[in-house]
Protein backbone atom coordinates (compact mmCIF):
# COMPACT_ATOMS: atom_id res chain seq x y z
CA UNK A 1 0.00 0.00 0.00
CA UNK A 2 1.27 3.62 -1.00
CA UNK A 3 2.31 6.36 1.27
CA UNK A 4 0.15 9.18 0.93
CA UNK A 5 1.85 12.27 0.81
CA UNK A 6 -0.18 14.52 3.22
CA UNK A 7 -0.52 18.07 0.98
CA UNK A 8 -2.54 19.44 4.02
CA UNK A 9 -0.43 18.79 6.54
CA UNK A 10 2.88 20.30 4.40
CA UNK A 11 0.95 23.15 3.23
CA UNK A 12 -0.03 23.46 6.97
CA UNK A 13 4.30 23.50 7.59
CA UNK A 14 4.76 25.58 4.52
CA UNK A 15 2.30 28.02 5.93
CA UNK A 16 3.81 28.29 9.03
CA UNK A 17 7.68 28.77 7.80
CA UNK A 18 6.10 31.86 5.42
CA UNK A 19 4.74 33.51 8.83
CA UNK A 20 7.39 33.19 10.48
CA UNK A 21 9.67 34.67 7.66
CA UNK A 22 6.50 37.69 7.41
CA UNK A 23 7.32 38.85 11.24
CA UNK A 24 11.44 38.72 10.53
CA UNK A 25 10.43 41.06 7.85
CA UNK A 26 7.62 43.19 9.78
CA UNK A 27 10.31 43.81 12.08
CA UNK A 28 12.34 45.40 9.62
CA UNK A 29 9.65 47.39 8.04
CA UNK A 30 8.61 45.30 5.26
CA UNK A 31 4.60 44.14 5.52
CA UNK A 32 4.32 42.17 2.43
CA UNK A 33 0.98 42.55 0.62
CA UNK A 34 -0.96 40.77 -1.91
CA UNK A 35 -4.01 41.82 -4.47
CA UNK A 36 -5.88 39.16 -5.68
CA UNK A 37 -8.23 40.02 -9.25
CA UNK A 38 -11.10 38.11 -9.61
CA UNK A 39 -13.79 38.93 -12.30
CA UNK A 40 -17.09 37.35 -12.64
CA UNK A 41 -18.92 34.41 -10.06
CA UNK A 42 -17.26 30.88 -11.59
CA UNK A 43 -17.85 29.03 -8.11
CA UNK A 44 -14.56 26.94 -8.00
CA UNK A 45 -12.51 30.70 -8.61
CA UNK A 46 -14.47 32.25 -6.00
CA UNK A 47 -13.67 29.52 -3.91
CA UNK A 48 -9.62 29.79 -4.30
CA UNK A 49 -9.54 33.64 -4.05
CA UNK A 50 -11.63 33.08 -0.89
CA UNK A 51 -9.13 30.72 0.00
CA UNK A 52 -6.26 32.53 -1.14
CA UNK A 53 -7.35 35.76 1.05
CA UNK A 54 -7.81 33.84 4.31
CA UNK A 55 -4.49 32.29 4.04
CA UNK A 56 -2.28 35.41 3.24
CA UNK A 57 -3.88 37.34 6.14
CA UNK A 58 -3.64 34.05 8.51
CA UNK A 59 0.17 34.24 7.32
CA UNK A 60 0.06 38.04 8.20
CA UNK A 61 0.29 39.30 4.87
CA UNK A 62 -1.80 42.06 3.85
CA UNK A 63 -4.55 40.83 1.88
CA UNK A 64 -6.83 42.53 -0.59
CA UNK A 65 -9.51 41.39 -3.57
CA UNK A 66 -10.77 43.18 -6.47
CA UNK A 67 -13.69 41.09 -7.37
CA UNK A 68 -15.34 42.52 -10.78
CA UNK A 69 -18.04 42.00 -12.96
CA UNK A 70 -17.11 38.83 -15.79
CA UNK A 71 -18.27 42.07 -18.34
CA UNK A 72 -14.92 44.00 -17.38
CA UNK A 73 -13.45 44.83 -20.24
CA UNK A 74 -9.79 43.79 -21.05
CA UNK A 75 -8.90 47.70 -21.40
CA UNK A 76 -9.95 48.61 -17.97
CA UNK A 77 -8.48 45.08 -16.23
CA UNK A 78 -5.47 46.45 -17.66
CA UNK A 79 -5.64 49.64 -16.18
CA UNK A 80 -6.41 48.47 -12.53
CA UNK A 81 -3.23 45.99 -13.14
CA UNK A 82 -0.74 49.43 -14.43
CA UNK A 83 -2.05 51.18 -11.24
CA UNK A 84 -1.12 47.95 -8.75
CA UNK A 85 2.24 47.72 -10.44
CA UNK A 86 3.10 51.26 -8.69
CA UNK A 87 0.84 50.40 -5.25
CA UNK A 88 3.58 50.12 -2.93
CA UNK A 89 0.83 48.39 -0.81
CA UNK A 90 0.93 45.10 -3.09
CA UNK A 91 4.20 43.27 -3.62
CA UNK A 92 2.09 40.31 -5.12
CA UNK A 93 -0.54 40.95 -8.04
CA UNK A 94 -2.50 38.10 -9.27
CA UNK A 95 -5.36 37.68 -11.49
CA UNK A 96 -7.11 34.69 -11.23
CA UNK A 97 -7.62 31.99 -14.40
CA UNK A 98 -10.00 31.32 -15.96
CA UNK A 99 -10.85 34.77 -17.59
CA UNK A 100 -14.11 35.54 -19.75
CA UNK A 101 -13.49 34.25 -23.01
CA UNK A 102 -13.46 37.78 -24.51
CA UNK A 103 -10.55 38.25 -22.54
CA UNK A 104 -6.68 37.94 -23.73
CA UNK A 105 -5.30 35.94 -20.89
CA UNK A 106 -1.52 36.68 -22.47
CA UNK A 107 -2.56 40.60 -22.88
CA UNK A 108 -3.67 40.98 -18.96
CA UNK A 109 -0.57 38.19 -17.60
CA UNK A 110 2.04 40.29 -19.95
CA UNK A 111 0.35 43.94 -17.81
CA UNK A 112 2.04 43.07 -14.78
CA UNK A 113 4.89 43.74 -13.23
CA UNK A 114 7.37 40.78 -13.64
CA UNK A 115 8.50 41.70 -10.15
CA UNK A 116 4.92 41.51 -9.03
CA UNK A 117 4.11 38.56 -10.82
CA UNK A 118 3.82 36.08 -8.04
CA UNK A 119 1.89 33.37 -10.26
CA UNK A 120 5.40 33.04 -12.23
CA UNK A 121 3.34 33.29 -15.84
CA UNK A 122 4.90 36.88 -17.40
CA UNK A 123 7.10 35.93 -20.17
CA UNK A 124 10.00 37.31 -18.43
CA UNK A 125 9.51 34.83 -15.47
CA UNK A 126 8.59 31.90 -17.62
CA UNK A 127 12.47 32.53 -19.74
CA UNK A 128 13.74 33.08 -15.73
CA UNK A 129 12.64 29.21 -15.50
CA UNK A 130 13.87 28.22 -18.71
CA UNK A 131 17.13 29.90 -18.16
CA UNK A 132 17.47 28.56 -14.39
CA UNK A 133 17.58 31.81 -13.60
CA UNK A 134 16.24 33.81 -10.79
CA UNK A 135 12.37 34.79 -10.80
CA UNK A 136 8.77 33.76 -9.97
CA UNK A 137 7.87 29.84 -9.96
CA UNK A 138 4.47 29.03 -10.87
CA UNK A 139 2.54 28.13 -7.41
CA UNK A 140 1.18 24.35 -8.38
CA UNK A 141 4.42 23.04 -10.20
CA UNK A 142 6.65 24.56 -7.03
CA UNK A 143 4.39 23.22 -4.76
CA UNK A 144 4.94 19.50 -6.12
CA UNK A 145 8.76 20.37 -5.81
CA UNK A 146 7.93 21.25 -2.23
CA UNK A 147 6.31 17.95 -1.37
CA UNK A 148 9.23 15.91 -3.01
CA UNK A 149 11.42 17.91 -0.98
CA UNK A 150 9.30 17.42 1.99
CA UNK A 151 9.04 13.82 2.13
CA UNK A 152 12.86 13.22 1.08
CA UNK A 153 12.07 11.90 -2.34
CA UNK A 154 15.29 12.83 -4.80
CA UNK A 155 14.31 12.81 -8.48
CA UNK A 156 18.11 12.90 -9.61
CA UNK A 157 18.79 10.69 -12.66
CA UNK A 158 14.95 9.45 -12.28
CA UNK A 159 12.56 8.75 -15.23
CA UNK A 160 9.76 11.82 -14.62
CA UNK A 161 6.61 11.48 -16.51
CA UNK A 162 4.64 15.12 -16.58
CA UNK A 163 1.15 14.18 -18.85
CA UNK A 164 -0.03 17.70 -19.87
CA UNK A 165 1.34 20.61 -21.59
CA UNK A 166 -0.50 23.74 -19.99
CA UNK A 167 1.62 26.75 -19.39
CA UNK A 168 0.38 26.60 -15.48
CA UNK A 169 1.39 23.16 -14.86
CA UNK A 170 3.30 20.92 -17.48
CA UNK A 171 5.34 23.05 -18.88
CA UNK A 172 7.36 24.52 -15.42
CA UNK A 173 6.77 21.06 -14.06
CA UNK A 174 9.09 19.80 -16.60
CA UNK A 175 11.31 22.30 -16.25
CA UNK A 176 11.43 22.21 -12.71
CA UNK A 177 12.03 18.45 -12.74
CA UNK A 178 14.94 19.02 -15.26
CA UNK A 179 16.62 21.68 -13.06
CA UNK A 180 16.59 18.95 -10.53
CA UNK A 181 18.31 16.32 -13.10
CA UNK A 182 15.27 13.94 -13.84
CA UNK A 183 15.24 12.24 -17.06
CA UNK A 184 11.91 13.96 -18.11
CA UNK A 185 9.27 13.00 -21.13
CA UNK A 186 6.16 15.76 -21.40
CA UNK A 187 3.36 13.32 -22.78
CA UNK A 188 -0.51 14.83 -23.79
CA UNK A 189 -3.45 14.30 -25.64
CA UNK A 190 -1.54 13.77 -28.53
CA UNK A 191 0.48 11.43 -27.03
CA UNK A 192 0.23 7.78 -28.78
CA UNK A 193 0.08 4.74 -26.44
CA UNK A 194 0.17 6.81 -23.47
CA UNK A 195 0.79 3.66 -21.30
CA UNK A 196 4.00 2.60 -22.74
CA UNK A 197 5.57 6.14 -21.55
CA UNK A 198 3.59 6.46 -17.77
CA UNK A 199 4.80 2.44 -16.78
CA UNK A 200 8.67 3.43 -17.45
CA UNK A 201 7.57 6.45 -14.79
CA UNK A 202 9.91 6.60 -11.53
CA UNK A 203 7.38 9.67 -11.27
CA UNK A 204 4.50 10.24 -12.56
CA UNK A 205 3.08 13.55 -12.45
CA UNK A 206 -0.38 13.62 -14.38
CA UNK A 207 -2.18 16.84 -15.24
CA UNK A 208 -4.73 15.81 -17.32
CA UNK A 209 -8.11 17.21 -16.50
CA UNK A 210 -9.91 13.76 -16.92
CA UNK A 211 -11.35 11.77 -13.56
CA UNK A 212 -9.87 8.86 -12.65
CA UNK A 213 -7.53 8.18 -16.51
CA UNK A 214 -4.41 6.97 -15.18
CA UNK A 215 -5.38 3.06 -13.69
CA UNK A 216 -3.22 0.97 -12.00
CA UNK A 217 -1.64 -0.98 -14.69
CA UNK A 218 -0.27 2.17 -16.20
CA UNK A 219 2.00 2.80 -13.21
CA UNK A 220 5.46 1.28 -12.85
CA UNK A 221 5.28 -0.47 -9.50
CA UNK A 222 7.13 1.33 -6.48
CA UNK A 223 6.98 4.11 -8.19
CA UNK A 224 5.97 7.85 -6.96
CA UNK A 225 2.32 9.19 -8.20
CA UNK A 226 1.57 12.93 -7.86
CA UNK A 227 -1.88 13.64 -9.02
CA UNK A 228 -2.36 17.03 -10.13
CA UNK A 229 -5.81 16.73 -11.42
CA UNK A 230 -9.13 18.48 -9.96
CA UNK A 231 -12.17 16.95 -11.28
CA UNK A 232 -16.05 16.70 -10.24
CA UNK A 233 -17.52 13.27 -10.77
CA UNK A 234 -21.14 12.83 -10.00
CA UNK A 235 -20.65 16.19 -7.31
CA UNK A 236 -17.34 14.13 -6.18
CA UNK A 237 -13.88 15.60 -6.09
CA UNK A 238 -11.41 13.14 -7.62
CA UNK A 239 -8.58 13.75 -9.66
CA UNK A 240 -6.84 12.24 -12.57
CA UNK A 241 -5.64 9.34 -11.13
CA UNK A 242 -7.68 6.26 -10.18
CA UNK A 243 -6.16 6.29 -6.54
CA UNK A 244 -7.65 2.96 -5.04
CA UNK A 245 -6.10 0.86 -7.48
CA UNK A 246 -2.94 3.24 -8.09
CA UNK A 247 -2.41 3.22 -3.85
CA UNK A 248 -1.82 -0.79 -4.46
CA UNK A 249 1.09 -0.33 -6.58
CA UNK A 250 2.76 2.62 -6.08
CA UNK A 251 5.01 3.64 -3.44
CA UNK A 252 4.36 7.56 -3.21
CA UNK A 253 0.91 8.76 -3.85
CA UNK A 254 -0.79 12.44 -3.29
CA UNK A 255 -4.83 11.98 -2.72
CA UNK A 256 -7.60 14.54 -4.85
CA UNK A 257 -8.50 16.59 -2.67
CA UNK A 258 -5.63 17.59 0.48
CA UNK A 259 -2.80 16.49 -2.16
CA UNK A 260 -1.09 19.36 -4.26
CA UNK A 261 -4.14 21.66 -4.13
CA UNK A 262 -3.42 23.54 -0.53
CA UNK A 263 -0.05 23.25 -1.56
CA UNK A 264 -0.59 25.88 -4.58
CA UNK A 265 -1.69 28.02 -1.89
CA UNK A 266 0.85 28.14 0.03
CA UNK A 267 3.61 28.46 -2.49
CA UNK A 268 1.58 31.98 -3.47
CA UNK A 269 2.22 33.06 0.32
CA UNK A 270 5.73 31.71 -0.05
CA UNK A 271 6.14 33.38 -3.35
CA UNK A 272 4.28 37.00 -2.37
CA UNK A 273 6.93 37.05 0.52
CA UNK A 274 9.84 36.52 -1.56
CA UNK A 275 8.75 39.22 -3.76
CA UNK A 276 8.58 41.91 -0.96
CA UNK A 277 12.13 40.76 0.20
CA UNK A 278 13.51 41.56 -3.33
CA UNK A 279 11.71 44.81 -3.18
CA UNK A 280 13.00 45.43 0.18
CA UNK A 281 16.38 44.35 -1.23
CA UNK A 282 16.49 41.48 2.03
CA UNK A 283 18.70 38.71 1.41
CA UNK A 284 16.96 35.32 2.27
CA UNK A 285 19.46 34.66 4.94
CA UNK A 286 18.46 38.09 6.77
CA UNK A 287 14.61 36.33 7.18
CA UNK A 288 15.25 32.25 7.47
CA UNK A 289 12.95 31.15 10.32
N1 LIG B 1 -4.01 32.87 -11.34
C1 LIG B 1 -4.14 31.55 -11.11
N2 LIG B 1 -5.26 30.93 -11.51
C2 LIG B 1 -5.37 29.58 -11.29
C3 LIG B 1 -4.34 28.86 -10.62
C4 LIG B 1 -3.18 29.56 -10.24
O1 LIG B 1 -2.21 29.00 -9.70
N3 LIG B 1 -3.11 30.91 -10.50
N4 LIG B 1 -4.52 27.53 -10.29
C5 LIG B 1 -5.82 26.92 -10.41
C6 LIG B 1 -6.76 27.07 -9.25
N5 LIG B 1 -6.17 27.24 -7.91
C7 LIG B 1 -5.67 28.41 -7.59
O2 LIG B 1 -5.92 29.42 -8.14
C8 LIG B 1 -6.32 26.24 -6.90
C9 LIG B 1 -6.82 24.99 -7.19
C10 LIG B 1 -7.05 24.07 -6.17
C11 LIG B 1 -6.76 24.37 -4.85
C12 LIG B 1 -7.06 23.43 -3.73
O3 LIG B 1 -6.72 23.69 -2.61
N6 LIG B 1 -7.77 22.34 -4.00
C13 LIG B 1 -8.26 21.45 -2.98
C14 LIG B 1 -9.72 21.14 -3.26
C15 LIG B 1 -10.56 22.37 -3.22
C16 LIG B 1 -11.99 22.12 -3.63
O4 LIG B 1 -12.74 21.61 -2.82
O5 LIG B 1 -12.34 22.51 -4.75
C17 LIG B 1 -7.48 20.15 -2.96
O6 LIG B 1 -7.00 19.75 -4.01
O7 LIG B 1 -7.39 19.58 -1.88
C18 LIG B 1 -6.24 25.61 -4.57
C19 LIG B 1 -6.02 26.53 -5.58
C20 LIG B 1 -6.55 27.50 -11.62
N7 LIG B 1 -6.49 28.92 -11.64
MG1 LIG C 1 -9.18 41.56 3.12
Amino acid sequence: MAQVIDGKKWSSVSRQETAQTVELLKAKGVKPGLVVILLGEHPASMSYVRGKDKAATEAGIYSEVIHLPSSTTETALVQLIERLNHDDRFHGILVQLPLPEHINEQSVIAAIAPHKDVDGFHPVNVGALALGISGFVPCTPLGVMKLLEYEGIDVTGKHAVVIGRSNIVGKPMAQLLLSKSATVTICHSKTQNLSAFTRQADLLVAAIGKPCVIKADMIKPQSVVIDVGINRLDGKLCGDVDYASASEVAQFITPVPGGVGPMTIAMLLHNTVLAAQRMAGITTSEVLP
